[in-house]
């Protein structure tokens, strides 16, 4: 993999508040890079700092070669444009042309489902549907690095499939991929590195251990039988309760399965081997 950032002792404080000191990591193009920790502990900050809108207190950013970034921030600028215009002059900066942008924007709307909300102001759009136009803005032009904060704050289930979606294929595309994340299974589903930002440091782990889902269910119907999916992953029954151990790549589509069989999901946890 091409290494195209690399932090060189960065360390970054507001005032007396030591955010974290002395970070040396790199990013690679298609790497896809989850930042967690606790809030305040500066996640956006870090982020701030890889796409050059922070200036760290000492050490280095150094780019390996010139490189195209987008950054989604969590907060979006309320403009006067309505959907439709925003996307047009984002397309017309990009240097897009009008027919592809045309295509590609359309078949976004539609994936996202905004497409009856063209003509509504910025301003009158929720916290969700806003996240859903930072992306595909994102999407429209895909950059050498994405960098997104907080991706999936106030996106329904649906936004967030689809948006798991894009971003994968993004990644196969070899797009670096930086984001501050809280939900664990997001973290799973699309990326490869953990940054965990703790007391000042910032600690890089690969996410090659195998993650496993212990999913409870109990079936609605009392003649509703166990099908092959379940009966692969069952480990135990507990009166009605059917406890499941399933592996996080093939989480998803048990979880669709079982609810489509109307079974009800009565708790998930997560356990590596
Ligand atoms: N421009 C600034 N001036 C002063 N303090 C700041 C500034 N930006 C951030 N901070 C402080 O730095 C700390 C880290 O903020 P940051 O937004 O990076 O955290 P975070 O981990 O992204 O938080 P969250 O999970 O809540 O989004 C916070 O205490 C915040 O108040």
């Amino acid at each position: 993999m091409e290494k195209i950032i690399t932090l060189n002792n960065v360390s970054k404080k507001y005032k007396k508040n030591l955010l974290f000191k002395d970070v040396n990591l790199s990013i690679f193009l298609g790497q896809s890079i989850a930042i967690t920790g606790k809030n305040g502990l500066g996640k956006s900050t870090l982020l701030k700092i890889i796409a050059g809108l922070t200036n760290p207190n000492t050490g280095t950013v150094k780019k390996e070669r010139k490189v195209s970034f987008q950054y989604i921030p969590e907060h979006f600028p309320k403009k006067k444009f309505n959907i439709k215009q925003y996307i047009q002059l984002i397309g017309e900066v990009d240097g897009i042309s009008e027919k592809n942008l045309e295509k590609r924007s359309k078949a976004l709307f539609e994936e996202f489902q905004i497409s009856g909300m063209l003509d509504t102001p910025l301003k009158l759009l929720s916290k969700g549907t806003l996240q859903k136009i930072n992306v595909i803005q994102a999407l429209l032009n895909p950059p050498d690095i994405l960098i997104l904060d907080e991706p999936l704050s106030g996106q329904d289930s649906y936004s967030q499939s689809v948006f798991i979606k894009e971003i994968n294929k993004l990644r196969e595309q070899k797009v670096a991929i930086v984001m501050s994340c809280h939900e664990k299974y997001l973290i799973d589903t699309i990326s490869d590195t953990v940054w965990e930002v703790n007391d000042g440091e910032v600690i890089s782990k690969r996410i090659d251990e195998k993650l496993w889902y212990i999913l409870t269910f109990i079936p609605q119907k009392q003649n509703n039988m166990l099908m092959d999916a379940c009966k692969r992953f069952c480990i135990e029954k507990r009166e009605d309760n059917f406890v499941f151990k399933v592996p996080s790549n093939k989480v998803d589509e048990f979880i669709n399965i079982m609810l489509k069989n109307n079974w009800l999901i009565r708790g998930m946890a997560c356990e590596k081997i």
